[in-house]
């Protein structure tokens, strides 16, 4: 039996960034080898007492036209890219961040650099578990996206979604790098962005009665001012 899930989150990006192995990472708790993403697949995630959808999307070019049906009503958006990959965060902005006007108008954004692993940054940062870094390791790809290329692009998408930038997640708290391979960072991304989600499916659930609410308060704040004046 399928519970009626709260709410959907999806993941969108270029085909290759590893929209697929973050997913997986997330869900099976491993990296395996993966094949090219056809059309779209989900999982469901229990996350407390709410069910999420996650939403994996292919992205390859001729399954474009099925984004927007994806993104309808998401509350949150993971738009990824291959840190070393600078074509790959171009294309969200150019390809990908159309197909969300479909979304929840108070949707959430995250902006994922996937494939840390690859770069020399992941050594400096002594993600070696102890073990010493192999110095001058020639496997190490440069990267080629910084992170505060992903920040300015999330504030550029803030404007395109026409958010007043005080009222959402402060950009670099949006802003993540992770890698699928070792698992660096994959629950830290997916978690913020559920605990950040919750609230608004809170908001929903109560709507009317939420309403109400926020009067009486604003009711009652007038009554102590004039009572205490
Ligand atoms: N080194 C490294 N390789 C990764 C990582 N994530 C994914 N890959 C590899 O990158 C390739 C593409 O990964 P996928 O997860 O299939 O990419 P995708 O975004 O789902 O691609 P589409 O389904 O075509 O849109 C695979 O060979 C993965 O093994 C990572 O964090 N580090
Ligand atoms: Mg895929």
């Amino acid at each position: 039996m399928m519970k009626k899930p709260d709410l959907k989150v999806v993941l969108l990006g270029d085909m290759n960034v590893g929209k697929t192995s973050l997913l997986h990472r997330y869900m099976e708790r491993r990296f395996q080898d993966t094949v090219s993403t056809v059309g779209g697949a989900f999982y469901l995630k229990q996350w407390g007492p709410y069910n999420i959808s996650i939403w994996d999307t292919a992205g390859r070019e001729q399954f474009h036209g099925l984004g927007s049906m994806y993104c309808r009503s998401a509350s949150a958006i993971i738009l990824t890219y291959d840190v070393c990959n600078i074509q790959s965060l171009m294309e969200l902005e150019d390809r990908f961040l159309g197909l969300t006007d479909t979304a929840s108008d108070d949707c959430i954004f995250a902006l994922v650099g996937n494939k840390i692993d690859l770069t020399d940054d992941y050594e400096a940062d002594g993600e070696s578990d102890g073990e010493k870094p192999r110095r001058g390791s020639a496997s190490k790809l440069r990267k080629q996206v910084q992170n505060e290329d992903a920040i300015a692009l999330y504030k550029r998408i803030m404007k395109y979604r026409m958010v007043d930038e005080t009222h959402a997640p402060a950009a670099d708290k949006m802003c993540f790098e992770t890698s699928a391979k070792t698992g660096y960072n994959v629950d830290f991304l997916f978690e913020s962005v559920f605990n950040m989600v919750i609230p608004l499916i809170v908001k929903k659930k109560a709507n009317g009665p939420d309403d109400t609410v926020i009067l009486a308060q604003n009711h009652h704040e007038k009554k102590t001012k004039s009572g205490c004046c």
